[in-house]
């Protein structure tokens, strides 16, 4: 058997870990994305979820678990921005991941899901579908993907945009029978654990390990609330 097709089966039941960082923040730097990378496969980590060309190079060189590539491009012909076109596909195979990731919205796109599936098994990768919905993620399985993530659940105009992960929609893949992975807003363990008990084969975490600036405003706003709801006296000199 191929590597590639062992490769979802290396992973269920594990923790893959989204190591990303917004264009112009403190991390936004293949070097130290790939630090980040490192230390979280040391902390466990099945495989590493990273954005952008340069990043999955770096990430590729620094650890030796698979690698879920993918591009985020902003264009003013379409709203689908994670891996929108072939070729952004086939340059996130040539930059060494393993697995693309690609939008797999039902939402007008460059290429239809079919198109980017069969292009993607061209380069070699595997791919997964990040989909919002049951039906995206039977079209993504029709069409082929490896893998559907829940990674575009409350980030279409058409699903709610809850705090935390999306169980209904993971409920619902369990009963339709399709197998999924489950990605987006998962802050805590028992969050992770939850996912495997509605189904997930894996889960990917990103934000609540690798985005400091989101972990720290989180303390930070719910020590300001208790604080501004009973102020805590100093200490007397
Ligand atoms: C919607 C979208 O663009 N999601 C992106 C997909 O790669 C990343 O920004 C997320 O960090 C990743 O999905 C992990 O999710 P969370 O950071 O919530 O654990």
């Amino acid at each position: 058997m191929t590597l590639t097709k062992l490769l979802p089966d290396s992973l269920y039941g594990t923790l893959v870990v989204s190591c990303q960082a917004d264009a112009g923040t403190p991390l936004a730097a293949p070097t130290h994305l790939a630090a980040i990378a490192a230390a979280v496969v040391e902390g466990g980590a099945s495989a590493i979820r990273t954005e952008g060309l340069a990043n999955v190079e770096a990430v590729r060189a620094c650890v030796a678990v698979p690698v879920i590539g993918l591009v985020k491009t902003a264009r003013a012909d379409t709203e689908i921005y994670i891996t929108p076109s072939i070729e952004d596909a086939r340059a996130i195979a040539r930059a060494g991941a393993d697995i693309i990731a690609f939008d797999g919205t039902a939402r007008p796109r460059p290429a239809s899901v079919v198109e980017m599936v069969a292009a993607i098994a061209e380069s070699g990768a595997l791919s997964m579908a990040d989909i919002s919905t049951v039906e995206e993620a039977r079209a993504a399985v029709t069409a082929g993907a490896d893998l559907v993530s829940t990674t575009m659940a409350g980030y279409t105009s058409y699903t709610p945009a809850d705090e935390g992960p999306d169980f209904g929609l993971m409920r619902a893949l369990g009963r339709a029978g399709i197998s999924f992975v489950a990605e987006g807003r998962i802050w805590t363990t028992d969050e992770a654990l939850q996912c495997f008990d509605l189904g997930a084969s894996f889960v990917v975490v990103g934000s609540a390990i690798t985005r400091p600036t989101l972990i720290t405003q989180r303390f930070a706003r719910s020590i300001a609330g208790r604080q501004a709801a009973t102020p805590q006296r100093k200490v007397p000199s």
